[in-house]
């Protein structure tokens, strides 16, 4: 994983990205109401801005953040279900805008999300059987399609999804209505319907929070199964940062739009640099968490201040209203990204998922900046800009 803050030029892709996107921004429009239609000024939530990344085959990345920080914005992009503000998203390497028709299928083969309601996500007249077809067939992949073979063909892929997801006998399952499984169950089918694409890269958007408890685990278990045995590259977005560290090999904090902070789960989660990292980090305390026990509710905290107002967004670092170490700078610059020195005991695991030329651990922070008196040095990134325009 690959992340900066800024507009530099794109790495050259390698063999192991799937999916990366560059300087990914959406800015929503705000509807005018009263008075304020007379206005000329458009007015814009600053969803996501700048944002860079990079999903590689066989990888986790963990997407964390608070309500609102802008992760499934991130994820719906990246799915090309939202038109974008800015940027580029390249799969495989290549650059990719689809906006519907053939060349979006073609794209949503390669590229599958998975949402956090399984229900709200099967038709409830409809049988796992009747999902799974549809998707097999509308992917081309429920075999020739015709007479007998067809059908053995199709029964068998069939069987094999369901396999794959570990809900088994297969033909205990084929026949029956979302309603009459457990959430767990219908995640595992929104997971095998997913995969009857047979994508490159999963975009899973808080795949469990609506899950009870005591089944989370399982199904995080089967999603670094099914990332190990089919070499999926999968975002894993999630306000629980304790998940992200059982389960991502990479995490990404989201704060308010932008990326504040990554690199290897090991680094950001053992030794976070960002002050708002160090935040999200003390607000979960119960080592149950990291087994993706926590609740949506109490996953969620927003202690030391509430986030800012999209529409105006702070200038400078947008966390600096609430940080405790804030600046005079970090009211008036943007931080680029710094790099931050790996401790010792990490540096063997750390370095041994990093690719060349990228960054281990990485903050957004002036804190890391040598002038002002921090440890890190200045990431490969062009020089800060300000945000007092937006
Ligand atoms: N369609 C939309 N129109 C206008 N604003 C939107 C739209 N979708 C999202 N937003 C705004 O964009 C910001 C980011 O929302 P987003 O849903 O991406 O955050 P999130 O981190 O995924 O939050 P949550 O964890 O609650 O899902 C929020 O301020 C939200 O209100």
């Amino acid at each position: 994983m690959t992340l900066s803050q800024t507009s530099s030029p794109p790495a050259p892709p390698d063999s192991e990205t799937v999916l990366e996107a560059d300087g990914l921004t959406k800015h929503f429009a705000v509807r005018k109401s009263g008075r304020q239609a007379l206005t000329r000024t458009p007015r814009v939530v600053h969803a996501v801005d700048d944002v860079t990344l990079r999903l590689r085959r066989g990888r986790v990345t963990a997407l964390v953040g608070e309500s609102g920080s802008g992760k499934s914005t991130v994820a719906r992009l990246l799915a090309q279900l939202y038109p974008r503000t800015g940027g580029d998203i390249r799969l495989h390497g290549e650059s990719v805008t689809v906006k519907g028709g053939r060349r979006f299928r073609a794209y949503n083969r390669k590229v599958q999300m998975i949402f956090q309601d399984p229900f709200a996500s099967l038709n409830p007249v409809h049988t796992i059987r009747y999902h799974l077809t549809r998707a097999l067939r509308i992917h081309g992949n429920g075999g020739s399609g015709h007479g007998k073979t067809g059908a053995a063909e199709l029964q068998q892929a069939l069987e094999q999804l369901l396999e794959r997801v570990q809900l088994t006998p297969a033909a205990r399952y084929l026949d029956k209505f979302p309603h009459e499984l457990s959430g767990g169950q219908r995640q595992r089918v929104a997971i095998a319907r997913a995969l009857a694409a047979d994508p490159d890269a999963l975009l899973a958007d808080e795949p469990v929070s609506m899950l009870d408890v005591s089944i989370r685990l399982g199904v995080l278990n089967l999603l670094r199964d099914l990332k190990e045995r089919l070499s999926l590259a999968i975002l894993y977005i999630t306000h629980d940062i304790a998940s992200a560290r059982y389960f991502a090999d990479d995490t990404m904090v989201m704060y308010a739009g932008r990326m504040v902070e990554g690199g290897s789960s090991e680094a950001v989660t053992q030794h976070p640099a960002h002050p708002y990292t160090q935040l999200l980090i003390s607000s979960a305390p119960d080592p149950d968490r990291i087994l993706g026990l926590g609740t949506p509710d109490d996953t969620e905290d927003t202690s030391g201040g509430e986030p800012p107002s999209l529409i105006e967004p702070p200038a400078g670092c947008r966390f600096n209203p609430r940080c405790p170490s804030a600046m005079d700078i970090c009211r008036s610059e943007l931080p680029p990204r710094f790099d931050v020195p790996v401790p010792v005991e990490l540096s063997a695991t750390v370095l041994a998922g990093t690719i060349d030329g990228e960054s281990p651990h990485w903050a957004a922070c002036w804190l890391f900046d040598e002038n002002h008196g921090g440890t890190g040095t200045s990431g490969s990134t062009a020089p800060a800009g300000t945000e007092a325009s937006q």
